[in-house]
C-alpha cells in the first residue's frame, strides 16, 4: 500500500493540473466575453450550459462521479459567467438601470396615503417620516393605498411590511408584485399595544377583543391569560378601537396604541401587553416613480427561479461573489403555479455601486422576472 505522503503528492500534482486548466478555461471565457461585447450577445446561454452538463456527465464512469462532475461544472460555468459580467461592466456594456438618483425624497407639501383610520400605527409612521405640512388621507385597504399611488391621487403611501415579533406582512409582497410602485424609504415604529375599553368598562367586563391579526399574535402571551375572550381580527388596530367606541358595548375591548385610545376616547384597561418589549413594525414608503436617494443603503429585489435543484443557490452566489450583504430573504407562492416560488431579497448597497450593478445584471440574466423594488 502506498503511504499517505505519496498519495498526497499525487493529489497535489493533479490539483496543479486542474488549476492550470481552470485558468486556461477562464482565459477562453474572457475571449468569449469580448465576442459578446462586440455582438451584444447575452452572457448566459442556458441551452449551451445544459448541453455541456450532458456531455461532461456522459464521460463519467459511475453515478457518484457523474453527480460530482455535474456540480463541478455548474460551479465552473457560474464562475465563467461572473468573469464575463465583470468584463462587460469594465467595457461599459452594463445597461443603465431605469432608476434616477435624487438628492432627497420630498417630505414636505406632498400627498400621502395610509391604510386604516386616524390613530393607526401607519399614521404614526407617516408622521415620523414626513414633515407636518403634508396633506394626508386614509383608505380602508392596503390595495386602495397602492392604487392611489399607481393612479397618482397620492404621491406616497405608508404601508407595513414586517413586524419584529409576527414576521413579514405577506400580502404586502404580493401587492408589490401586482403594482408598479417602488420603495423609496422605510420607517420603524415601536408598537406599544394596550388593551382599550369604554371609559366605564373594567377588565372583568371584557368578553371580546378586536384587533389586527398581527397585533393579536404579538400579544399571544397576555391573551393566553384570558382564554375565555373571543378574539376577532380587524383590518387595522385603530379600526378595532373605532369599533369598540361606536358599538358602545362594555364587553368589547380593542388592542391598539395609546394614541388610538386617546383619539377615540377609550380607557387603557391594561398597558404594554405585547410579548416582546422591542416590538416594532417596519413601514415602507412607496411611490410610483423609479427614484432613489443618492446615498440609499438598502435594495429590495424579487425574482423567480426554475424549479430545479441548486437554482436559488446559484442566484445567491451573485451576492457572495460581489461581496454584498443580504439582510432578508422571503418567499411567496407564484399564483397559478403550485409549489413554485418568487423570492424577495433585501441587501445592502446602492444602485450606483459597481458590485450591485454586476450582481443585478447576473441575476437578471439567470433568474426569471427579476424586479428591482427600490433602493432606500
Ligand atoms: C463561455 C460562455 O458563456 C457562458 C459560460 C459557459 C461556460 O463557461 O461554458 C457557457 C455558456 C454561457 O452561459 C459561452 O457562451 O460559451
Amino acid at each position: 500500500m502506498e503511504n499517505l505522503l505519496e498519495l498526497r503528492n499525487e493529489i497535489d500534482a493533479i490539483d496543479k493540473e486542474i488549476v492550470g486548466l481552470f485558468q486556461k478555461r477562464m482565459k477562453i471565457s474572457s475571449e468569449v466575453a469580448e465576442y459578446k461585447i462586440s455582438t451584444g450577445k447575452k452572457v448566459f446561454d442556458r441551452a449551451r450550459e445544459e448541453e455541456k452538463i450532458r456531455a461532461v456527465t456522459e464521460l463519467a464512469d459511475n453515478d457518484f462521479n457523474r453527480h460530482g462532475i455535474e456540480e463541478l461544472f455548474q460551479q465552473i460555468m457560474s464562475m465563467s459567467r461572473k468573469l464575463q459580467y465583470q468584463l462587460l461592466a469594465q467595457n461599459g456594456v452594463v445597461g443603465r438601470l431605469p432608476f434616477i438618483a435624487v438628492e432627497e425624497i420630498e417630505k414636505s407639501r406632498v400627498r400621502v396615503v395610509f391604510q386604516g383610520v386616524e390613530g393607526a400605527y401607519s399614521e404614526a409612521a407617516m408622521k415620523a417620516f414626513f414633515q407636518d405640512d403634508i396633506t394626508s388621507f386614509h383608505v380602508e385597504h392596503w390595495r386602495d393605498a397602492m392604487e392611489a399611488i399607481a393612479e397618482g391621487s397620492a404621491d406616497f403611501a405608508v404601508l407595513p411590511i414586517e413586524n419584529s415579533t409576527a414576521g413579514s406582512v405577506s400580502d404586502m409582497y404580493d401587492l408589490l408584485m401586482e403594482f408598479e410602485n417602488y420603495i423609496v424609504g422605510e420607517q420603524v415604529i415601536r408598537c406599544q399595544h394596550n388593551l382599550l375599553g369604554l371609559p366605564d368598562a373594567e377588565l372583568s367586563d371584557i368578553k371580546t377583543v378586536y384587533s389586527h391579526s398581527q397585533a393579536l399574535s404579538q400579544c399571544k402571551e397576555y391573551l393566553g391569560t384570558h382564554r375565555d375572550w373571543k378574539q376577532i381580527p380587524m383590518v387595522n388596530t385603530a379600526m378595532a378601537a373605532k369599533k369598540v367606541k361606536e358599538d358602545g358595548d362594555k364587553t368589547q375591548a380593542a388592542i391598539a396604541s395609546a394614541y388610538a385610545g386617546e383619539k377615540f376616547g377609550l380607557k387603557v384597561l391594561a398597558d404594554k401587553i405585547y410579548d416582546n418589549e422591542a416590538n416594532s413594525t417596519r413601514f415602507i414608503i412607496v411611490t410610483n416613480q423609479r427614484i432613489f436617494r443618492w446615498d440609499a443603503k438598502k435594495i429590495s429585489i424579487s425574482f423567480e427561479v426554475p424549479h430545479t435543484s441548486g437554482s436559488l443557490y446559484n442566484i445567491l452566489s451573485h451576492f457572495i461573489y460581489n461581496n454584498l450583504n443580504m439582510t432578508k430573504i422571503e418567499s411567496r407562492p407564484i399564483p397559478g403555479r403550485n409549489w413554485e416560488y418568487r423570492f424577495f431579497i433585501d441587501f445592502e448597497g446602492n444602485l450606483n455601486d459597481g458590485g450591485v450593478k454586476n450582481a443585478l445584471r447576473g441575476i437578471r440574466e439567470e433568474a426569471n422576472n427579476m424586479r428591482i423594488l427600490g433602493n432606500y
